[in-house]
């Protein structure tokens, strides 16, 4: 009989414990593979441990506890994988647990808080501003203004306990710290400004005013292929490594971190680990979001529609490749600027995107569309449209979702009810009913309706059944 796996932990791998300065929340595959990696490698790295909270399940700080919060890195190229183990979490924490949030967060000692909470979670409208009226804003907003006056009152969601946790540090005098947020949206330092001022103002008693003047909210360009693991991901470590390891990441060999904005208590030197620190984050952060994460939408919705269920087969997928191009050329008439080196990146996108080994799943990518797509396709098609073009490649992502939604699929989004509204209306309606969730201009252009319903079912052949081209 086989004897059972060594489990990992930091006898088994006996890492260096560095002290809490760092309070992640958002314990997800993201975090792990590109913050903590980068903490780990940074020159300073013996300064910096990372407690990382969940979002809205305990399980991943759970499982994550069990081994003394190692982990291992599977780096995943085209050509093999290599495993590397991840000592810079050094505490994981179920997000209920605002007690302890509260003592790390108002600790001296604590210098940065990182975000990786999915962008449907800074509860934005559709402007762009913070939405009071979500049912997550609704209610932290009445439970932090109980805890004010000293009743009970607990916040469900992240900005919200991070509102709660920031009071507790304005009352234990322990000065400015950054927030930092590393979710795929534009401007993402000033999103969550707007929606942590938003939050304390339930609190009252001047803590927005407070958190104004010490709290910094720095913008960062996030970049890592992550898919989610799977049991085969477990296995793999297993087999390859010699322990068992519950808690395994996998993303690709590419990285990349850019950051803008101040630290006022310090931060590790990831600049030396690869980084990027910026004074203008903007063109960098469109790059991203509109070539990465805007054809990775198309492909979602798109490769979906025709049947595929990863990036790289959607890829594969003349049709959907071309849709991607098309989005490329489009967007890359707004993206100007000194380094950005377009066509370089492009390519290496397509070699990314392709890496087979890397299951990055579509139906991963389709969630929280209403949220994604106005970052990722709006933005494109109004700047075609002002240059007096008519911005078709970015009509095609939102014709594609729009076909994904009325094809019945099952979708994760925090306006499904107003979507499924919209789905049952009737041709114009429809389609004007859905893109106004995304954007009240472009719904409110008739041009744009056209162009769009236009385009509807653009995908709605399988490859199998697409007439050869002659
Ligand atoms: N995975 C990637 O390749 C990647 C790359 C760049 C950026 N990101 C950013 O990181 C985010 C997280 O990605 P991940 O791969 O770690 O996902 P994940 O599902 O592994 O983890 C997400 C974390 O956020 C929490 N969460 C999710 N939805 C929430 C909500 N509505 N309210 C509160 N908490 C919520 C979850 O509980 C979990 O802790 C993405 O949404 C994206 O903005 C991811
Ligand atoms: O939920 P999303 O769409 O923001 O993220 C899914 C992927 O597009 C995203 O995780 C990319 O892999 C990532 O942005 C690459 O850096």
């Amino acid at each position: 009989m086989n004897a059972a796996p060594l489990a990992l932990n930091r006898s088994l791998k006996p890492l260096p414990k560095p002290p809490v300065r760092i309070v992640h929340l958002g314990l997800g595959a993201f975090h792990r593979s590109h913050q903590a990696w980068y903490t780990q490698h940074a020159p300073d790295a013996a300064e910096w441990g990372i407690a990382a909270f969940t979002g809205r399940r305990p399980d991943a700080a759970a499982a994550l506890s069990r081994q003394d919060c190692l982990y291992t890195l599977v780096e995943r190229s085209a050509g093999g994988d290599s495993f590397e183990v991840i000592g810079s979490i050094v505490e994981a924490v179920d997000g209920a647990n605002t007690a302890r949030l509260c003592e790390l967060v108002a600790a001296k000692e604590t210098a940065v808080v990182t975000l990786t909470i999915t962008e449907a979670a800074y509860g934005l409208a559709a402007d762009g501003t913070f939405d009071a009226g979500t049912p997550g804003a609704a209610d932290d907003l009445r439970a932090l203004s109980a805890a004010a006056s000293g009743e009970a009152g607990v916040p469900g969601t992240p900005l919200g306990r991070l509102v709660l946790a920031l009071a507790r540090r304005r009352d234990s005098g322990s000065g400015p710290i950054a927030v930092v947020s590393c979710d795929n949206l534009s401007a993402n330092g000033e999103v969550a400004r707007r929606a942590v001022l938003g939050l304390a103002s339930g609190w009252g008693s001047g803590l927005a005013g407070w958190i104004e003047a010490n709290v910094s909210f720095v913008s960062t360009s996030v970049d890592r292929i992550t898919p989610r693991t799977t049991e085969a991901d477990i296995a793999e470590v297993e087999e390859q490594c010699g322990y068992s390891d519950n808690s395994p990441v996998v993303a690709e060999p590419f990285r990349n971190w850019v950051l803008s904005g101040d630290f006022p208590a310090g931060r590790p030197r990831w600049e030396e680990a690869g980084a990027v620190v910026v004074g203008d984050i903007e063109p960098y952060e469109n790059r991203k979001l509109w070539l990465l994460n805007g054809s990775h939408s198309i492909l979602a919705y798109a490769g979906q529609l025709r049947g595929h269920a990863t990036v790289a087969d959607a890829l594969a997928d003349p049709l959907c490749r071309k849709a991607v191009e098309d989005f490329w050329d489009e967007a890359a008439h707004h993206l100007q600027g000194e380094g950005l080196d377009i066509p370089t990146y492009r390519r290496a996108l397509l070699e990314r995107f392709g890496n087979e080994r890397i299951a990055h799943r579509l139906a991963q990518i389709a969630a929280d569309a209403t949220t994604k797509l106005r970052m990722r396709a709006v933005p494109v098609m109004a700047a075609e449209r002002a240059d007096g073009r008519s911005g078709a490649g970015s009509a095609l992502m939102l014709a594609a979702w729009i076909d994904y939604v009325t094809a019945g699929n099952d979708f994760q989004d925090p306006l499904a009810a107003e979507i499924q509204a919209a789905v049952a209306l009737d041709g114009t309606n429809r389609v004007q009913g859905l893109l106004r969730l995304v954007s009240a201009a472009l719904a409110e252009d008739p041009g744009v309706v056209a162009l769009v319903s236009r385009l509807l079912g653009s995908f709605a052949t399988t490859p199998a059944a697409t007439p050869a081209s002659t």
